[in-house]
């Protein structure tokens, strides 16, 4: 889908016509499902929604994956209906992105209850077996879901738990409203507006030119070993936030720092997950790990991590390997920075 649209250049008088990309014209239409309610109503009609129960979505088991159901206006009313509660429900649903060909997306949990709305939280099984599937923990369902559907849940979660969490306003303790979209919520008596928050937080990859460093915290899973993670402090920069960690945590200090990319993160809260590559100052590689707030820390090899990034399934029982360790799952941010470290050392050992 394209358009065709009048821009006017640094302020000139002048129009210049050119065609919208996709991209353009979907990033615009988000923009406005968001900011007029009238429009995301009327979205809701041709759109599609991805339920949830308390925070769980809903998923079909098929082979080693989990498909996503959705569902259309009609039968989302079909299914309120059956359990008693009218269309209004529908209203406590948040968008969540769209296609390229304007089909909106949404998320309504209904096992939730909201102070603005009110519905009871509606029974889980009885729902499940309506709906020929199951509401599974997010981070129970991370290895069976594709990077498309995972990055839509996160997002849909995230804002679920945002405007559950964000009823009331802290300043007057009145009731907050949120918008059609779901993108703000503001104070029915002093208008203070609310937008959905992300915390953000460095994760750093450190390595000292040969091998790299992995930590894990006492609630990981068994064997699991990850990227140091920290959230930022008021006033740091993404720099000294990842300084100060990287030195709290392991005792060591950095010498370089690159970034590499980001990531929406939503356990346990809302992350914005900023990944970057660091190595310490030649010499100064002896760890003293912070045990307030790591189980342990150490430095692993090429062959080890190569080792580690080829294993599948998430337990370490069958392996045995000398130290047996299991890295986070592809999805996570973390699993990217140690794959980009292993690929950047295999090809800077080839021979000329
Ligand atoms: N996607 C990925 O690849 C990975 C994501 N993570 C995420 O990174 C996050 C931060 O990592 P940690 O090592 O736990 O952080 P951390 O090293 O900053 O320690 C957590 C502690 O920081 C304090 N804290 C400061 N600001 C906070 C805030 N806004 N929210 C919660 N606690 C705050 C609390 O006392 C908390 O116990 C975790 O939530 C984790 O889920 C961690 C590793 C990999
Ligand atoms: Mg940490």
């Amino acid at each position: 889908m394209s358009l065709y649209c009048g821009i006017a250049f640094r302020g000139k008088s002048f129009c210049c016509y050119r065609l919208l990309s996709t991209y353009v014209t979907k990033s615009r239409y988000l923009f406005e499902l968001k900011e007029d309610d009238d429009t995301c109503r009327k979205a809701q009609q041709t759109g599609a929604f991805y339920l949830f129960h308390s925070l769980a979505p809903l998923l079909q088991p098929s082979g080693h994956q989990h498909l996503v159901p959705r569902l259309n206006l009609l039968e989302l009313e079909r299914l309120l209906g059956k359990f008693g509660q009218d269309a209004q429900r529908i209203e406590d649903s948040v968008l969540i992105g769209c296609s390229e060909q304007h089909e909106a997306w949404f998320a309504l949990d209904l096992g939730l209850n909201s102070s603005s709305s009110t519905y009871a939280s509606l029974p889980k099984s009885e729902l499940e077996t309506e709906l020929k599937g199951s509401f599974v923990e997010l981070r129970k369902a991370l290895f069976q879901l594709n990077p498309v559907d995972s990055s839509l849940l996160f997002t849909a979660q995230s804002l679920l738990r945002w405007h559950d969490g964000h009823q009331f306003c802290s300043r007057s303790g009145q009731p907050t409203k949120k918008n059609m979209a779901g993108s703000k919520r503001v104070c029915s008596s002093n208008k203070i507006i609310y937008y959905p928050q992300m915390a953000p937080v460095v994760i750093t990859l450190v390595s000292d030119g040969t091998r790299c460093l992995l930590a894990r915290q006492h609630s990981f899973p068994k064997g699991l070993y990850s990227a140091l993670a920290g959230f930022c402090d008021i006033g740091e920069s993404v720099e000294d936030a990842v300084r100060r960690e990287v030195a709290e945590e392991v005792g060591l200090e950095l010498e370089r720092l690159q970034y590499s990319a980001s990531q929406h993160w939503p356990f346990p809260n809302s992350s914005l997950m900023i990944a970057c590559h660091a190595t310490v100052k030649p010499g100064q590689t002896e760890i003293q790990v912070n045990l307030r707030e790591l189980e342990a820390a150490a430095w692993f090899s090429y062959a080890e991590v190569a080792a580690a990034l080829k294993r599948k399934g998430t337990s370490i029982q069958q392996q045995n390997q000398s130290f047996p360790f299991l890295l986070p799952p592809k999805l996570a941010i973390a699993h990217q920075l140690i794959k980009e470290w292993v690929e950047k050392h295999a090809c800077s050992s080839l021979p000329n």
